[in-house]
């Protein structure tokens, strides 16, 4: 999904947290956001994620003004996510069931993924008592699961340690690979975003500066 930002500004009462004359983030790539912090990385994406609808300006996504269609096509995963108290399968069903796959065909894909994320053990943990870095692997999970076209990724892997990061790294490539899902990922990890990204997006109070 191609998105087209222009002359966005955010404001928090007299503060302004975003000034974006012009922003394109091409489809199928993965986009890296960077910079330190407040500079309104966070801002940015939820905005983007069609969450906060306070701002000035124009985003467009494939030439389209934001949709019900393009929500559904669209997911973020927060640095802390947020789990229904259901087991770790149900989180991950979730966003199958409400697209109208019924159980059958849900089941090989949540059990792929769950494998693929080395989280089958989590299966019938209850989501809202994982650790952070659990909980982080399960909201990718559950993202990745329903193959968006845009997958929006806040510090996905702050909680994680090294060893599995990898892991958490080959998935979203090759999510973004093999089913040409557009990402973009706020990290402060430069290394990271220098693994992952096509294209890295440096911010600073609140501008694009490079
Ligand atoms: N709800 C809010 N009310 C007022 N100010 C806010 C609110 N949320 C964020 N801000 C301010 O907006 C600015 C941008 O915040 P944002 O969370 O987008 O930064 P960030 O780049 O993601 O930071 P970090 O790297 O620390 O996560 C900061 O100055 C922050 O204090």
């Amino acid at each position: 999904m191609d998105i087209q930002i222009k002359n966005l500004k955010k404001y928090y009462g007299e503060n302004q947290v975003l000034d974006i004359e012009s922003l394109a983030i091409k489809k199928q790539r993965i986009t890296g956001i960077i910079g330190p912090n407040g500079c309104g990385k966070t801002t940015l994406l939820n905005i983007i994620a069609g969450l906060d609808k306070e701002y000035l300006g124009n985003i467009n996504y494939n030439n389209k003004k934001i949709n019900k269609e393009i929500v559904s096509n669209m997911t973020i995963v927060f640095q802390k996510p947020y789990l229904f108290r259901r087991s770790v399968y149900d989180n991950i069903e979730y966003p199958l069931k409400i697209r109208g796959i019924d159980r059958q065909k849900s089941k090989p894909l949540v059990e792929d993924i769950m494998k693929r994320l080395e989280i089958e053990d989590l299966r019938d943990k209850k989501a809202h008592r994982l650790s952070g870095g659990e909980s982080q692997k399960v909201a990718l999970g559950r993202a990745l699961v329903f193959n968006p076209k845009l997958l929006l990724l806040d510090e996905p892997t702050s909680n994680i340690d090294p060893e599995y990061i990898v892991t958490m790294e080959s998935e979203i490539k090759k999510f973004n690979r093999e089913n040409k899902g557009t990402v973009i990922i706020v990290t402060h990890n430069i290394e990271q975003s220098k693994r992952l990204c096509d294209n890295i997006i440096g911010m600073e109070n609140g501008r694009v500066v490079y």
